[in-house]
């Protein structure tokens, strides 16, 4: 029996697929098999010795302590571009919503009084304070061309906007989804210089924390718009309010209100919404649910993000799943030990990543006790299973 502990709401479609015969699904239990988390802060958990996988029902990892579950041998998985449309709609929508001044106007509609012949001279004396642009004529800059990155870059091309993007990691798989009308700019600071508006869908690290700094806003043409549905830090929100108030910008969008951008008139503050549709929701929950059963059921890796991509069809009796630091000679001492258990390897393969390999050995016995706990013995293991 597994148990799975849910930290935040995970869609139930996501649930579903762990069957009652061989799964326990809790929001409150001890010694979890694995954590299907969203955006819970995990920084400050005690981390149960239990914990073998933390499932990410999202595409940010920043609340999870990824090298702290690494030194504990628990592997970490994400749902990569399961919320990319539900963020790039919200985008569209935040772009729309700062070039036509939308809130501001509707605020000012909402609050008409008197009869209907007053209200129709109020709304056409007071609608030219809200004009707004057109999104064909501006260009968007794109700062991460990953899985949102692109499709917001694709989307604002088709709208008509000139896009100018920046990822100095880019894949090849995003580039080939990419329209060939962006054009690539060689930095952040080359990006800034070349568009209106500008859109972050980048992880939060200590590179990225405050990329949008006092600096980098003087840099910006003046009047541009900053959209922020990435993380609330990426952003140096002093700055931002001192240049809304000089008139360098024109207007903040993000997803991460705060006291600071409380009531301020040209930001647009809306609840971590971008990723809350249930088609996002359902998205993120399934895939997520996949990879955390095929780790937990065959030591299968898909989308971690703390270990390598390793996925190997069955062969054998059971399969051993090993965690290690990658130094040499660790493969040597796990086939010794399983040597000496008289053990017979059929099919095996390791793999590493940042310093932590991953092994699946299949055999063709039983694995005893005692050949487990001397691998797990071995110097620099951090965690085996036996399936
Ligand atoms: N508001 C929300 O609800 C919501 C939803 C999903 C994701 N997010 C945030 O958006 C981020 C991006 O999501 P994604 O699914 O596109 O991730 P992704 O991993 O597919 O793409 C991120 C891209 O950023 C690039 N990158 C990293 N550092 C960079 C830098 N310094 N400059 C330029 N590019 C850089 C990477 O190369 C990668 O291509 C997530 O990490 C998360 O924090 C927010
Ligand atoms: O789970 C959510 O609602 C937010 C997810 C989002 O921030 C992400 O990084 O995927």
């Amino acid at each position: 029996m597994y148990k799975i502990l849910t930290l935040n709401n995970i869609s139930p479609k996501g649930l579903d697929q762990f069957g009652h015969e061989h799964y326990e699904v809790a929001s409150e239990m001890s010694q979890p098999d694995a954590i299907m988390v969203r955006s819970a802060n995990m920084h400050d958990m005690d981390i149960p010795g239990s914990l073998k996988a933390v499932g990410r029902a999202g595409a940010g990892v920043n609340n999870i302590p990824i090298d702290a579950m690494s030194e504990r041998g628990v592997a970490v998985f994400n749902a990569p571009g399961a919320n990319a449309n539900a963020v790039k709609e919200m985008v569209l929508a935040g772009m729309l919503l700062a070039a036509r001044n939308i809130p501001q106007a509707w605020d000012y509609a909402r609050q008409l009084e008197g009869d209907d012949a007053s209200v129709h001279k109020q709304v056409e004396a007071g609608k030219k304070k809200y004009a707004g642009f057109e999104l064909p004529s501006r260009t968007l800059g794109v700062v991460g061309l990953g899985a949102i990155g692109v499709q917001v870059a694709n989307a604002a091309r088709l709208l008509g906007m000139r896009v100018v993007g920046y990822d100095p990691h880019m894949t090849v798989n995003r580039a080939w989804q990419l329209n060939a009308g962006v054009e690539q700019a060689v930095s952040v600071d080359d990006l800034l210089n070349r568009c209106d508006m500008v859109t972050f869908h980048i992880p939060l690290n200590d590179h990225t924390r405050h990329l949008i700094n006092s600096d980098r806003l003087h840099n910006m043409k003046r009047g541009s718009v900053v959209l922020n549905f990435a993380r609330d830090e990426i952003v140096d929100e002093q700055a931002v309010l001192a240049a809304l108030a000089s008139g360098q910008l024109h207007a903040y969008v993000c997803d991460f209100p705060s006291n600071g951008l409380k009531g301020q008139d040209r930001v647009i503050a809306l609840p971590h919404l971008g990723a809350s549709t249930s088609e996002a929701e359902e998205n993120c929950a399934i895939m997520v649910g996949e990879q955390l059963r095929d780790y937990l059921e065959n030591g299968n890796v898909r989308n971690s993000v703390n270990l390598p991509e390793v996925i190997l069809p069955r062969a054998g009796k059971s399969r051993l799943a090993v965690m290690n630091r990658n130094r040499p000679d660790m493969v040597g001492q796990i086939s010794h030990v399983l040597g000496q258990s008289n053990i017979n390897i059929v099919h095996m393969v390791n793999e590493s990543r940042n310093g932590i390999a991953y092994n699946l050995i299949d055999v063709e016995d039983e694995i005893d006790e005692e050949a487990a706990r001397g691998i797990a013995g071995i110097d620099g293991v951090l965690r085996v299973r036996v399936l």
